[in-house]
C-alpha cells in the first residue's frame, strides 16, 4: 500500500486536498483525521504539519509527500521533487523598510528574522554575506518593526503583507516556490507511485487546458484549425447543413479568450468552452 503524506494545514492543505480529489482518492472527512486508509485505491494518506512532511519521506517512513519548495530546502533533507503540482506558487525574498536596503552588500552585519533559518544562512554563505538569522515561527513582517531584527526573508506572494507592514523587496528572489510532489531515491520507481503520479498529472493537465467546440464554414476550415491544432489534431463532425462543419479541440485555458475571440472574427459561431475533469494525453 503506498503511503503518502499529506499537508493538514496552512497554504498547502486545502488545495493538495482538493487535488487528490479530483485525482479520484478518498480524502478526510474532519479536520481530525491523522490517517484514511484508501483500500480501493491501495492508498494510506497521513495528513502531517508541512514543515515535517519533508522528514517523514527522508526518513522512509512514507514513499512520497506533498509539501513546500522552500520547505523542502529549508528541512535540509535528500528528498527529489517527483512532480510539480503549480499550487500554493510563492518566491522567498529579502525585505527591509522601504528605502534603506538595495543589495546584498547591505545586509552585511544586519539580524535577519525569518522562519527559514536553513535556507537563509545556506544563501548568505553562498553569497559570502556575514549576517545572523533570527528564527520566528510566523508574522516575521512585525520583526523590524518590533525591534527584534533589521530586516526579514519570508514567502512572499502577492506583497500585500510585506506593504502593509512598510516594507519592500531588494535584491533578488532566493528562490521561486510552489507544491511539490516528493520521494526519496530508494522509493522513486514504485509502481504505486507512478499511478499517483499519473493521475495527479491526468488532473493538472486537465486544469490547464478548455475543451472549445464551435461550429465554422467549410472554406474557413483550413484557417480555424490553425487556430486551434489541439493535442494531435481536432474532431471535424460534418453538419446537416453541408457548408458548415463542427470542430473541437483542446486549447491552453489561458489562451481561452484570444481563441475564442480570433475564431469569432474568422466567422465561426456557437463558440462553447467546456472545463475538464480529467485526461489522459
Ligand atoms: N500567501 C501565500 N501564497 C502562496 N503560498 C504560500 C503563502 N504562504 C505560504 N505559502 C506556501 O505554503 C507553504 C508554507 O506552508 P505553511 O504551512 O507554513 O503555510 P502557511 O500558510 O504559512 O501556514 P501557517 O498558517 O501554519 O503559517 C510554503 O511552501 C509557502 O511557500
Ligand atoms: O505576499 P502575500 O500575498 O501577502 O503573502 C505572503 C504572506 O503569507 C504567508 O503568511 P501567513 O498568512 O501564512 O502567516 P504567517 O506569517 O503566520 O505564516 C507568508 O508567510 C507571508 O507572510
Ligand atoms: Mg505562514
Amino acid at each position: 500500500m503506498l503511503r503518502l503524506a499529506v499537508p493538514n494545514k496552512g497554504s498547502l492543505s486545502d488545495p493538495a486536498i482538493t487535488l487528490l480529489k479530483e485525482a479520484g482518492y478518498r480524502t478526510r472527512r474532519s479536520g481530525r483525521e491523522l490517517v484514511l486508509v484508501d483500500a480501493d485505491n491501495d492508498v494510506e494518506l497521513f495528513f502531517l504539519r508541512p514543515r515535517d512532511i519533508a522528514v517523514y519521506v527522508g526518513q522512509g517512513t512514507v514513499h512520497a509527500g506533498i509539501t513546500g519548495r522552500d520547505l523542502l530546502l529549508d528541512s535540509g533533507v535528500q528528498a527529489l521533487e517527483h512532480l510539480p503540482l503549480g499550487f500554493a506558487r510563492s518566491t522567498f525574498r529579502l525585505a527591509a523598510p522601504a528605502g534603506t536596503m538595495s543589495s546584498l552588500a547591505d545586509v552585511a552585519g544586519k539580524r535577519v528574522a525569518t522562519s527559514y533559518d536553513v535556507l537563509v544562512r545556506g544563501y548568505l554563505e553562498a553569497q559570502g554575506v556575514q549576517a545572523t538569522t533570527v528564527h520566528l515561527d510566523g508574522a516575521v513582517e512585525s520583526s523590524v518593526h518590533l525591534g527584534v531584527a533589521d530586516l526579514i526573508a519570508d514567502v512572499v506572494e502577492t506583497g500585500t503583507t510585506l506593504r502593509a507592514a512598510g516594507l519592500e523587496v531588494f535584491g533578488e528572489p532566493l528562490l521561486v516556490s510552489e507544491a511539490v510532489l516528493v520521494t526519496t531515491e530508494q522509493f522513486q520507481h514504485e509502481p504505486a507511485l507512478a499511478t499517483l503520479v499519473r493521475r495527479l498529472e491526468g488532473v493538472l493537465r486537465a486544469r490547464s487546458y478548455v475543451l472549445v467546440d464551435y461550429d465554422v464554414p467549410m472554406n474557413l476550415l483550413d484557417q480555424a484549425s490553425a487556430l486551434t491544432p489541439g493535442i494531435e489534431s481536432p474532431t471535424v463532425s460534418p453538419l446537416q447543413n453541408p457548408d458548415w462543419v463542427a470542430v473541437r479541440a483542446m486549447v491552453p485555458r489561458k489562451d481561452m479568450n484570444r481563441v475564442m475571440d480570433e475564431l469569432y472574427a474568422l466567422g465561426a459561431r456557437a463558440i462553447l468552452v467546456s472545463s475538464l475533469l480529467a485526461c489522459r494525453l
